[in-house]
């Protein structure tokens, strides 16, 4: 592929990294471990989704919003309180101070300490294995590497419909922006898209104060996740008040008047803000991949190894398509950096069967490996063993009964092919279950370790004593009562 450019002798790197969030950061910290010559260029701001404008500022934005919650439900705690105003500025500084603590982490100075050079700049191919620097400062430069990792993840998708440049819309990129200029959260606020980063929002601004309105044109929220872990947010966020329609397409937009449709049905809904949260797309446009033609029918085309057709450039995190997770694009990073460095000795195939997954509404939805939903797609035998949460002491005690683990194993087998778990904390219960998949540590294996009582986390054991309940060995127990009857007489 490569046959109609010149290759240097020589290279003035052993990796370039363009892209300066959680791949790009991860790729360019291993190679400068491995003691290769590597060089990081970001065009923005060092962090990027994650920090900036993804995980960080929606998940201190949730905080805020719970808080407000839990004082207006404090009744329920016997405790008198109400919520006499939101300080919706001192919210959204929140927003920024939680990210200026964050960010020396993936500062400039922090990975120059580390041994990465860090460019600020735009940076385009102008061969396979030459980048044209466009610094921010105006200085231009170019630099050949014997390898790349393009980590330049992805930017929230549009939809084209009529009238929505007119419509002030804002995304995941812009919101945190325009927010911290109001007095007020929005006071009629639609949501279009009912994924994580619809749903994560849509019940943050509810609390804070905003009349939401979620529109998702599938028939259900949360589409990747257990079906029945969607219909319990759905559920949460109407009881919050926001309104929920699913099944639900978006047609066009007049001013500030959104219509949607339902089986030829239309309904017009006014509102003061929209957000798009309808996905995310790869950045893979302008800064030559197409011309390398790296890029098929609007996709780069990547291996298993995350190596384009031109095995020396690779790529991670959202540009790759994979999953679009900051702990993903780190996982990817470290495939990625270390198939480009030990090429052509060894390399390893991504590998993404323990990556877990959480959606931080109240309460969380946390899954990793399959969904019943997919083991059925893939023709997967599977058997569920269910521990609802209502029955977990931890849960009573503090309130917070909505909820469930569901775990699917093989036919007649304790190993662990995927599990689900809706809970307030369900984000960090998940990380058990992630180690027991990665080691293959079966339910009797997670049985037989203590939890401290009375902890979230024994859901997971008791999950498991629910399978072996559910599979009692009956005649032996049978056998035993003889033996204990006739012991008596
Ligand atoms: C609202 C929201 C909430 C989220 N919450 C979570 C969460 O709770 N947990 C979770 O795991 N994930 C979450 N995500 C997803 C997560 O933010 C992304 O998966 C992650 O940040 C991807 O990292 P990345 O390195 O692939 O890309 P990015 O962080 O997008 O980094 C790419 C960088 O490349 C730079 N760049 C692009 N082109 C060039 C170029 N030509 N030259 C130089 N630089 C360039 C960009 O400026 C950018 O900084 C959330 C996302 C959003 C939008
Ligand atoms: N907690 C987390 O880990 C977290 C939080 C936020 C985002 N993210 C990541 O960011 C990615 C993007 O999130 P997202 O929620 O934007 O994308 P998504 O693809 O998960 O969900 C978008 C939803 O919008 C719907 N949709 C698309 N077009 C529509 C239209 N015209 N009208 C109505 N509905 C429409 C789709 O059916 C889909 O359900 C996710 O894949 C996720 O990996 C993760």
């Amino acid at each position: 592929m490569t046959a109609n450019w010149t290759k240097p002798r020589r290279f003035d790197r052993n990796l370039i990294v363009i892209g300066g969030g959680a791949a790009g950061l991860v790729s360019s910290y291993i190679a400068a471990m491995t003691k290769a010559k590597v060089t990081l260029i970001e065009a923005e701001r060092m962090g990027g989704d994650c920090l900036n404008t993804g995980c960080i500022p929606s998940k201190t934005l949730l905080k805020s919003a719970k808080v407000a919650h839990q004082v207006a439900d404090a009744a329920r705690f016997g405790i008198a309180a109400s919520v006499s105003g939101i300080d919706f500025p001192m919210v959204m500084r929140r927003v920024r101070d939680a990210i200026t603590t964050i960010e020396p982490n993936d500062s400039v100075e922090r990975y120059s300490g580390l041994g990465v050079e860090c460019l600020q700049g735009y940076a385009r191919f102008v061969d396979p294995w030459t980048v044209e620097i466009a610094g921010n400062d105006g200085s231009s430069q170019r630099l050949t590497s014997r390898a790349f990792v393009i980590a330049t993840g992805a930017a929230p998708v549009v939809p084209p419909l009529p009238g929505i440049e007119s419509s002030g819309y804002l995304t995941s990129e812009t919101l945190w922006d325009a927010m911290a200029q109001r007095a007020q959260a929005p006071k009629k606020l639609v949501i279009l898209g009912g994924g994580p980063i619809g749903c994560e929002l849509a019940q943050a601004f509810q609390r804070l104060g905003s009349d939401v309105t979620l529109v998702e044109m599938a028939e259900r929220l949360l589409l990747k996740e257990d079906a029945e872990a969607a219909a319990i947010i759905a559920q949460c966020l109407q009881q919050d008040g926001v309104r929920v329609l699913t099944g639900h397409k978006a047609v066009r937009f007049d001013g500030k008047i959104l219509t949607v449709e339902k089986g030829g049905e239309h309904t017009t809904l006014a509102f003061d803000d929209i957000i798009i949260a309808t996905g995310r797309r790869a950045r893979i446009t302008g800064f030559g991949l197409e011309e390398l033609g790296l890029v098929e029918n609007g996709r780069l085309q990547v291996d298993p190894y995350l190596r384009t057709r031109m095995p020396h450039i690779l790529v991670a995190g959202d540009v790759a398509g994979n999953q679009q997770l900051t702990h993903g694009a780190s996982h990817e990073a470290w495939y990625a950096a270390v198939n480009a460095l030990a090429q052509p000795f060894k390399r390893f195939r991504a590998d993404y069967r323990f990556l877990p997954r959480v959606t931080y509404t109240d309460p969380e939805v946390a899954s990793v490996g399959l969904t019943e939903e997919q083991a059925k797609e893939q023709g997967v035998a599977y058997e569920v063993t269910r521990y609802d949460i209502a029955h977990l002491d931890r849960a009573i005690a503090e309130d917070e009964t909505g909820g469930f683990v569901k775990i699917l194993t093989p036919p007649g087998k304790d190993s662990i092919l995927g599990a689900t778990i809706v809970a307030a904390h369900a984000g960090e219960m998940i990380a058990e279950i992630v180690l027991a998949m990665r080691h293959g540590l079966t339910l009797g294996k997670l049985m037989a370790a203590s939890h401290s009582y009375p902890t979230w986390n024994e859901a997971n054991k008791f999950v498991a004593g629910q399978y072996r309940l559910a599979r009692k060995p009956e005649r032996l127990q049978r056998l035993a009562q003889r033996w204990f009857d006739w012991l008596r007489h």
